[in-house]
């Protein structure tokens, strides 16, 4: 098997909660023993409700976000144990991130032409003029007009402003950008066009793309292979194809039961409750204070990974059966939900 491009093993991220004393032991589990491969220009969608962890795991990708324990291999080597300039050069120059809001992501002082600039010149790309070029050929390559360079960033559109995001990602010709809900701050009208972009941009450039949203229909559509996280958890890993029919937890099968476009008549499974405080996840399994099909041993112990296939893993102690509609399971959580049961 080749070198993956980036490797996770056993990955931790806890923060101390903002309410707590100093005293307290009080920790968020933003990101709980993350196991996961990405190959060179694979694209890996993620997917989960708010505060599942999403952006903690795409941080710990680009290193910016140090695990509190476990190790972030990049092609092999530990990012960790690296020297912070080695780490600096890595991360700088082979990854790139687009965040959900240019507005706010770009210094909005500077012109396009600088902002371009501005890591080619961190990291002494070539000679001045070679940077100017490569200034040109990035605002090319996402098709921006020449005529912008000179503009700030508040004179330009919501899409014009991401594709600025989008050409500074990629100013260093990195192999892996994430993209963290790069549409969702986006007039419905430029989301096609800016996700094309990056579909195309994949194929042209041959980037490994970590796609990071709450539009799952998109993240489908999108990516090779697909995670869903729960309270800091990634639950299932499929191939995107496998989705929505053959995924096996039945988070996923909620998550996907409810987006438009998918199935047909949308039959959304219904969950009890909201997701419980990341600083107090539930014993067992993160997931089965809202699960339909929870009894005690989900309360008592955390699931281990089960292989469903080629690239395809959950942890669910009762997984969906191979081929059970949308609908059968819809009618099942509703039935669960109607005869109220002491859960565990
Ligand atoms: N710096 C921090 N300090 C304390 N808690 C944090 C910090 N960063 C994240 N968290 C918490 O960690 C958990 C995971 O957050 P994260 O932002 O990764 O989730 P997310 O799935 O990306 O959410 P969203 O979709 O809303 O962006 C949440 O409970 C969040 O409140």
């Amino acid at each position: 098997m080749p070198t993956p491009l980036i490797e996770l093993t056993d990955v931790h991220v806890t923060h101390k909660t903002r309410s707590g004393t100093p005293l307290s032991r009080d920790r968020v589990h933003a990101l709980t023993a993350a196991d996961l491969t990405l190959a060179p220009a694979e694209t890996l969608g993620v997917v989960g409700e708010s505060g599942c962890g999403k952006s903690t795991l795409a941080k710990v990708l680009v290193g910016v976000q140090r695990p509190t324990t476990g190790t972030v291999s990049f092609e092999g080597s530990d990012l960790w144990t690296m020297s912070p300039a080695a780490r600096r050069t890595e991360i700088g120059t082979r990854t790139g991130m687009i965040f959900q809001d240019p507005s706010t992501a770009l210094n909005r002082r500077l012109p396009i032409r600088q902002i371009l600039r501005d890591p080619l010149d961190v990291h002494r790309r070539g000679t001045p003029r070679d940077r100017e070029a490569r200034v040109r050929e990035l605002m090319s390559l996402v098709g921006l007009p020449k005529a912008l360079a000179d503009g700030l960033p508040g004179q330009l559109s919501g899409g014009q402003r991401q594709r600025v995001a989008i050409a500074r990602a990629l100013a260093l010709e990195p192999d892996l950008v994430i993209a963290d809900e790069p549409t969702s701050a986006l007039d419905v009208s430029v989301r096609a066009q800016i996700l094309n972009l990056l579909l195309d941009l994949k194929e042209r450039l041959g980037l490994a793309l970590v796609f990071v949203s709450h539009d799952i229909q998109t993240v489908r559509r999108m990516s090779d292979r697909v995670i869903t996280m729960y309270l800091g958890r990634i639950v299932e890993e499929a191939p995107a194809a496998a989705i929505p029919d053959r995924a096996r937890h039945p988070y996923t099968r909620a998550l996907f039961s409810a987006t438009p476009g998918l199935l047909d008549p949308i039959d959304p499974i219904p969950l009890s409750g909201p997701v419980p405080s990341a600083t107090r996840p539930p014993s067992g399994c993160p997931f089965r204070t809202r699960c339909w099909k929870a009894d005690e041993m989900c309360a008592e112990v955390m699931p281990g990974v089960e292989t469903a296939g080629a690239g395809h893993r959950f942890r669910c102690h009762h997984p969906v059966a191979e081929g059970q509609s949308s609908h059968e399971l819809a009618t099942q959580a509703a039935a669960t939900a109607r005869t109220p049961r002491e859960r565990p």
